[in-house]
């Protein structure tokens, strides 16, 4: 079962445009949702929150479809987003007296726990509040009334790399009822190495898959190989090539396929999803100097 789908959506804003994007994010699971800057993940997070009117296209979250209007369904989502949604003036804990008698399911006690876990200050004005104590706060709200699904607009943002595996931990420790679902949009893959299930990755609008992780990372390939190699038709069958003087270094699309046209003569890799978004984002040739890891 899915806790959301998403079928044929359309939307343009100026020239960018999702152009009957579909994907599902299976029920039970964390899906992260990937794709380098502007390419549509928070487009597609509002959609799914009804907050983004598609020009075309059904959205489906917890069995109901997604009009833009209010339902009671909502109740069941924890919606964290990239934005602040909280009034500045207020402290946290005004914030929170007007926001819990909304939820039906709303638990002071698991709200308090985790302001205590995250050392937030309850009496401490929004405004005044840093970046990572904003998230921690929207994190409290988000699952203080026990959502059934679970979805986050770049919640690692601004958190440190202790918060952020601490996080990570919480969103595991959530998971683990396997009614609830998690769907997270994240620039950062390693991310989704610790604690993805399913990845939909996004480039300039587009789906490039929706899939298991570790289907992604077995389909995909590194082939390293010299320069030789590289022909015109050989060129075609890469999603992204890099040259360097001694030789190069490509992404394939699918393994078997590029072991048949390689043979012996190249060297195989298993891929990280960082490289994979790297080299699909980029495209063709890429820039030896321009690589994330250096040269
Ligand atoms: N309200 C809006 N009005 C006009 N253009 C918009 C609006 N919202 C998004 N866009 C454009 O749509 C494109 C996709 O933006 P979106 O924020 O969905 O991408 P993203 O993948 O979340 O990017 P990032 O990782 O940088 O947050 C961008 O070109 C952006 O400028």
């Amino acid at each position: 079962m899915n806790a959301v789908e998403v079928e044929e959506l359309v939307k343009h804003y100026g020239s960018f445009a999702l152009s009957g994007l579909s994907f599902t994010v299976p029920k039970g699971y964390i899906t992260g949702l990937i794709g380098p800057n502007g390419a549509g993940k928070s487009t597609v997070i509002k959609a799914i929150m009804g907050m983004v009117l598609p020009e075309e296209g059904r959205i489906t979250v917890l069995g109901n479809a997604v009009t833009g209007k209010e339902g009671s369904y909502k109740q069941q989502i924890g919606y964290i987003s990239d934005e602040s949604i909280y009034y500045e003036y207020l402290s946290m804990e005004q914030m929170k007296r007007i926001v819990a008698p909304f939820y039906d399911r709303w638990d002071e006690a698991l709200f308090t726990k985790y302001m205590e876990l995250f050392e937030l200050p309850k009496r401490k004005k929004i405004k005044d509040c840093s970046k990572g104590m904003k998230m921690k706060f929207a994190i409290a709200m988000a699952l203080a009334h026990h959502p059934k699904l679970l979805i986050m607009d770049e919640p690692t943002a601004g958190l440190d790399p202790v918060f952020r595996r601490e996080l990570l931990d919480l969103l595991a420790e959530y998971i683990l009822d396997e009614n609830n679902t998690i769907l997270f949009s994240t620039h950062l893959t390693t991310d989704l190495d610790r604690v993805a299930d399913y990845v939909t990755f996004l480039n300039r609008g587009e789906l490039v898959f929706s899939d298991s992780k570790d289907e992604v990372l077995e389909r995909y390939v590194i082939v390293k190989g010299s320069r030789e190699l590289l022909d015109p038709d050989v060129r075609r069958e890469l999603v992204g090539v890099r040259e360097t003087a001694v030789g190069f270094e490509a992404l394939a699309k699918d393994q078997e396929r590029a072991q048949a046209l390689f043979g012996a003569n190249a060297l195989f890799e298993r891929p990280t999803l960082e490289e994979i978004m790297y080299y699909t984002a980029k495209g063709g040739n890429v820039n030896a100097s321009s690589h994330p890891f250096g040269s």
